[in-house]
This record gives structure tokens, sequence and C-alpha cells, in this order.
């Protein structure tokens, strides 16, 4: 993996008295696909926006590929590709149109590989006025644009939230592909599976914070095995194993496991074990950590439209 491309020190957003960020300080580093997760409100659209200039944080500082996105937002743009959440196109163009004003923004190089997006894998009639699209078809337009611009971020605001499972799953593979290519991808979303599906790095927001940053990679490799001692669990255990404790109850243990799983199976036959199970932790029950039912609610603050953008 690279060097850093984008990162945030100390990064917060005060709306008033209310924090819709605080103190976020995150990496991402060259050619990485990070997947930003959170509940409604968690603070990812705010983050996002600050991150491309839109915002300007109370306190703390970003840098993205290498400029300040507050007061170096037009040099840092040229290097970023955006898909705002809400999307605003005009609607008297045609697609096509519309996919030729945007590329022109960026020197026009775009408009080949963003109508071949459009239309064969995303399946949109560019002929058709925007319009007439429906929201996914809006969607569809943007990201179409967005993964054709030649440059080295593209920062994915809910790139999936009005597509259906299919075009979803397109959606994934372009990011996959994004990353193939060399680009640095951040994207926020809800669809667990998804950013499991692509991510390299998932970072959890809740409540304008940073609660925790996952390596996918590292979890892939992750399996969970729980056993039950006949008798109780001993205090220490082999340290080449590489067995961590996650829990432990009485005769029943939990360990996280990592490695070669031959010399754990054998070292199992030797203990007085009397029953144990293997399996793996979805990003789902990471997730439900900071925000399943025994989290607590996300709650924020007012909504509201203004700040400086
Ligand atoms: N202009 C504003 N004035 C006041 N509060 C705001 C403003 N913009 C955002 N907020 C608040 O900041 C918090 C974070 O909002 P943000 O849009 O970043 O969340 P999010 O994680 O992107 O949520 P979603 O998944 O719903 O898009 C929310 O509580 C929101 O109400």
């Amino acid at each position: 993996m690279g060097e850093t491309v984008i990162a945030t020190w100390g990064l917060t957003k005060h709306y008033g008295r209310f924090a819709a960020l605080s103190d976020v300080s995150l990496e991402v580093r060259e050619g990485e696909v990070l997947g930003l997760l959170g509940p409604n409100g968690a603070g990812k659209t705010t983050l996002i926006r600050v991150l491309l200039g839109m915002l300007r944080p109370t306190a703390g500082t970003a840098s993205v590929a290498g400029f300040d996105p507050w007061h170096q937002g037009r040099e840092m743009r040229r290097r970023v590709s955006y898909l705002p959440g809400e999307i605003r196109l005009f609607g008297h163009l045609t697609g096509l149109k519309m996919l030729r004003y945007m590329s022109d923004l960026r020197g026009g190089e775009a408009l080949e590989r963003a109508v071949a997006l459009a239309e064969r894998v995303l399946k949109l009639d560019l002929s058709r006025k925007v319009r007439t699209y429906s929201t996914g078809m809006k969607q569809k337009l943007a990201l179409a644009q967005a993964f054709a611009d030649p440059v080295e971020i593209l920062v994915l605001d809910e790139p999936t939230s009005a597509l259906d499972p299919t075009v979803r799953n397109d959606v994934v593979s372009l990011v996959g592909q994004a990353r193939a290519a060399g680009q640095t991808v951040l994207f926020s979303g809800h669809v667990l599976s998804e950013v499991e599906a692509v991510a390299d790095r998932v970072a959890i927001m809740r409540r304008g914070r940073l609660m925790h940053v996952e390596d996918m990679r590292d979890r892939r490799g992750l399996r969970l095995v729980l056993a039950r001692y006949e008798g109780g669990v001993p205090d220490r255990f082999p340290e080449e194993l590489g067995l961590v404790v996650r829990e432990r109850n009485g005769a029943t243990v939990l360990w996280e496991h990592r490695g070669p799983v031959s010399p754990l199976a054998t070292w199992i036959g030797s203990q007085p074990i009397v029953d144990f199970a293997v399996g793996t932790e979805d990003l789902r029950s990471l997730y439900d950590r900071y925000h399943g039912p025994e989290a607590g609610g996300d709650e924020g603050g007012d909504e509201g439209e203004g700040g400086p953008s």
C-alpha cells in the first residue's frame, strides 16, 4: 500500500453547540479502498464535505492529495472526483449533454469513457432529458462521470443509495476496477455487504466520532474459536498458536485466531476440551458492536442548512 493521500488530524465541525464531527483522525493510503460506515447522522457526509473543501472545519486539519482542502480547494479538486449524496443536474439537458458538460469541466478527456460506462455498464439511455430520469438514473449518470474522471482519488458519498441490487453489484465492481487502476477510493454507505466485498479498511463512525478502523484484509483471515473445557479454562495458552482471548465465561472461552489451522487443531486435540466450534465474524457483527441494539441510539442534533459551501 502506498503513501498517505488523505489524512485528517483532530478534525472537528460544530454547528452551534452541536458537534457533527469530533476529533476525527484518519488516514487513507494510495491505492486503498476505505469504506466509511455509520448510521444516519453519524457524520459521514460532514467528513466528506470537509475533505472536499465545502465545509470549513471548526478545529483540526486535513490534507487531500497534499493540499489543504479549505485553503487549496481548487488545486485539490483537480485530483479528486466526487459523487455527492444529493445529486444536482441540469434537467433540460440530455444525459449525453450533461456528461459532456461535466467532462468539459475537466478538459473533456473522460467523455468517451463516461459514455461507455453509462450506456454499457449502467444501461442508461443518454438520449433522454435528465429531468425525465428517476433518482437511480441520475445517480448512474453521476457515477459514470465519477468513475470516468482521470483522477487519483474518488470520493463517493453513498454511491449505491438509489440503485437496485444488480446495479449495486456493478458499482462494487467499478470500485474494484478503480483500485486495480491505482485510484484511491473513499466511499460511505450503509450496505454492509457492499463495504465488506470491496473495502480494504472500514472506518466506523458514530455521533461524529471515529469509533473504530478495521483492516478487512486482516479480518478475512480471522477465525473465531469457541471451546468448552472440562473444568476451568487455563490462564495461559501457547503463544506460538496466535490465540487472543475475546471472552471467557466459566468453562467456556472464545478466541480470535489468525494463521495456520493445523498446529491449532493438534493442540486442541491435546487439551481437556469437551466441545468446540470454529466460525468467522462478518462485518455485521463488528458494526453491531458500535451500532447494535446494545450500543444505544444515534440521535444527532438539529437538522439544518447552512455553513460555507
Ligand atoms: N448545516 C447543518 N446544521 C446543523 N446540523 C447539521 C448540518 N448539517 C449536518 N448537521 C448534523 O450533523 C450530523 C451529521 O450529519 P451527516 O450528514 O454528516 O451524517 P451522515 O453520517 O452523512 O448521515 P446520512 O447517512 O443520513 O447521510 C447530523 O446530526 C446532522 O443533523
